[in-house]
């Protein structure tokens, strides 16, 4: 009886748990922010940003809520590392990409491979949320801006795809048509990781 009862509690407070992956641009302040969140929900606290370095591979963190656990995998954003981050596209639940808000040079940049990550078709079903970091910093771009500078520069990349005549296959227009979907309904969230 008492095992069947101690099952039974069991089951009724299991956490679900679940993965998420944190990616952009090298600088954009992946790590700030996980840490930051570590910070905020663990007893024992992250690092401070004085004691953060590029990001060589990954860094992980779990945070304990209520009723969920939360898997936190930081991944390394320079140019040479990005081409780890499909690994983790078919076992992750949801996606965080991070831009810098401030630095409006790379944000291009960052755009070109945020649309990177959209081409990968499990990416698509996953929730996924924009961060836009930075917002501590009066040159930071605002929440609507950065939706703006996003939309502005998708029209201006189907523009060009249309002069140069690209003529995609049916399943690309299918998968032209989702990520149209995913963009029109992607949550775009200002955020300071230096200040949580
Ligand atoms: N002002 C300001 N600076 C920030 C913020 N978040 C991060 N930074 C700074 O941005 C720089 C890069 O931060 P990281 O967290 O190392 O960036 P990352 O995205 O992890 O970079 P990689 O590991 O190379 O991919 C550091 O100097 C941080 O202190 C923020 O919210 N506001
Ligand atoms: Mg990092």
């Amino acid at each position: 009886m008492y095992h069947l009862l101690k099952g039974l509690h069991e089951h009724l407070t299991r956490k679900e748990e679940f993965s998420v992956i944190i990616i952009g641009l090298d600088g954009a302040g992946k790590t700030t922010l996980l840490e930051k969140i570590k910070t905020l929900y663990n007893e024992t606290p992250g690092l401070t940003p004085d004691r953060i370095g590029p990001t060589v591979g990954q860094n992980t963190g779990t945070i304990t809520l209520p009723s969920t656990i939360l898997q936190f995998w930081d991944l390394g954003g320079q140019r040479g590392i990005r081409n780890i981050w499909h690994r983790y596209y078919n076992d992750c639940h949801a996606v965080v990409y991070v831009i810098d808000a401030e630095d409006r040079e790379r944000l291009s940049e960052g755009w070109e491979v945020f649309d990177g990550v959209l081409s990968h078709p499990q990416i698509l079903g996953l929730p996924l949320l924009l961060v836009a970091n930075k917002q501590d910093s009066p040159q930071s771009l605002s929440v609507d801006e950065i939706r703006h500078d996003y939309e502005d520069w998708y029209q201006r990349k189907m523009e060009s795809a249309r002069r140069t005549r690209y003529n995609p296959g049916e399943s690309t227009t299918d998968l032209l048509a989702m990520r149209r979907e995913r963009i029109a309904s992607l949550d775009v969230m200002g955020v300071s990781a230096i200040e949580g």
